[in-house]
């Protein structure tokens, strides 16, 4: 198997809809995935990714809309005339064949003369790293290893793309590491464009360079993982993609400026070209605990410390400003130990890390 540049294509997901009976469960997704992108469908459980990537493949109920791989519209096309490649969840391999008969099998199908299967297949395990184990049967591999033969089956038949759905869950957290980077090496060898569907941020945002966020049947933001941290353009997404802090409340002109005041009855001056409700959202490493005197340039706030957990090289703080609890990541440092739960401090904010919610 040769990394097949030349044939990327991308797909373009236009107005899909698609209901169980009288269920919507996607509602008007619109997506363009470039050709060769690793690309992750982000969202809790429920929101409608399994769904979104089966629609790719061609299971489940027709939806409305289309779906477009390269210039062709795939949505009336069965599961095995789009050319689309899925890793189930469950790997579903054949239990009572081998790991070289599960991965030939789909040529086999494909009626591929003998001599190129036993060819394509060996190039599969190597790929994957499971030729010495071609004559074990399912039974007697790890699942990092199941999952590696549930792949090289996918990949031996030369899909145009990859779907794989929540493929690393089975697997325990130091294996889903190594088959993270495992996976987009082979992403990039193979140069196949690529959907990944899950549920943990971490995941998406180590493996992905791309994300679309789901939830509730509709995307809520597409972006680079470091975009939608810092930029996420909703409270969902703000809060679906680490700890958001969040101060809902009122800007007002005043004569010396524009000030937020929090529902709380906090303010602070901040410059923002809109007035009135709206939330300002902020990471907790966006709040420096000040000891001495105040950095200039921040917005200052004053409040009691609730509680405190240390992580080894941060500590992160719950701290009560005026009724609303915030939480700060403070790099750990010697000197800190004085901090106690009760212990008055003073936060400083750096206003270029805020984002403001309508
Ligand atoms: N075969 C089905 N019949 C009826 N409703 C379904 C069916 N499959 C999924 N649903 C519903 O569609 C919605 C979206 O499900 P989907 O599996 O796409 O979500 P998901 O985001 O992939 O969640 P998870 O991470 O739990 O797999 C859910 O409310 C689910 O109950």
């Amino acid at each position: 198997m040769q990394p097949n540049n030349k044939q990327q294509v991308g797909i373009t997901i236009k107005d899909l809809t698609l209901a169980f009976g009288e269920t919507e469960v996607l509602k008007g997704v619109n997506l363009e995935i470039e050709p060769g992108e690793f690309f992750a469908f982000l969202g809790p459980s429920g929101s409608g990714k399994s769904t979104l990537l089966r629609a790719i493949a061609g299971f489940g109920p027709e939806p409305q809309g289309q779906i477009l791989l390269g210039d062709e519209d795939i949505k009336a096309l069965p599961p095995w005339r789009r050319n689309v490649g899925m890793v189930f969840q469950s790997y579903a391999l054949w239990p009572h064949m081998t790991v070289r008969q599960n991965v030939a099998y789909g040529l086999e199908e494909r009626k591929v003369p003998t001599s190129e299967i036993r060819e394509r297949v060996d190039n599969a395990l190597n790929l994957v790293g499971l030729y010495h184990l071609a004559e074990r049967r399912p039974s007697q591999l790890s699942g990092g290893q199941q999952q590696r033969v549930a792949i090289a089956r996918t990949v031996v038949v030369e899909p145009r793309v990859l779907l794989l759905d929540e493929p690393l869950s089975n697997l325990d957290a130091n294996l889903r590491e190594q088959m993270r980077r495992d996976l987009l090496e082979l992403q990039r060898q193979l140069g196949l464009t690529t959907i990944f569907v899950t549920h943990d941020q971490e995941e998406a945002n180590t493996i992905s360079d791309r994300i679309a966020v789901l939830d509730q049947g509709v995307i809520q933001q597409v972006g680079k993982p470091m975009e939608l941290y810092d930029n996420p353009s909703n409270k969902f997404v703000a809060d679906f993609l680490g700890t958001a802090n969040m101060l809902n409340g009122r800007l007002h002109e005043g004569l010396n400026g524009k000030t937020f005041m929090t529902e709380f009855g906090v303010s602070f001056p901040f410059d923002h070209p809109d007035n009135g409700a709206m939330s300002l959202v902020f990471r907790p490493q966006s709040l420096e605990i000040c000891d001495e005197d105040m950095v200039p340039n921040r917005i200052e706030l004053q409040g009691s410390v609730k509680h405190k957990e240390f992580l080894g090289h941060l500590v992160r703080y719950s701290i009560d400003v005026g009724g609303q609890v915030l939480m700060v990541d403070d790099p750990h440092r010697r000197g800190a130990e004085h901090i106690e739960n009760g212990s008055s401090i003073r936060l400083a904010l750096k206003p270029e890390e805020i984002v403001a919610l309508r």
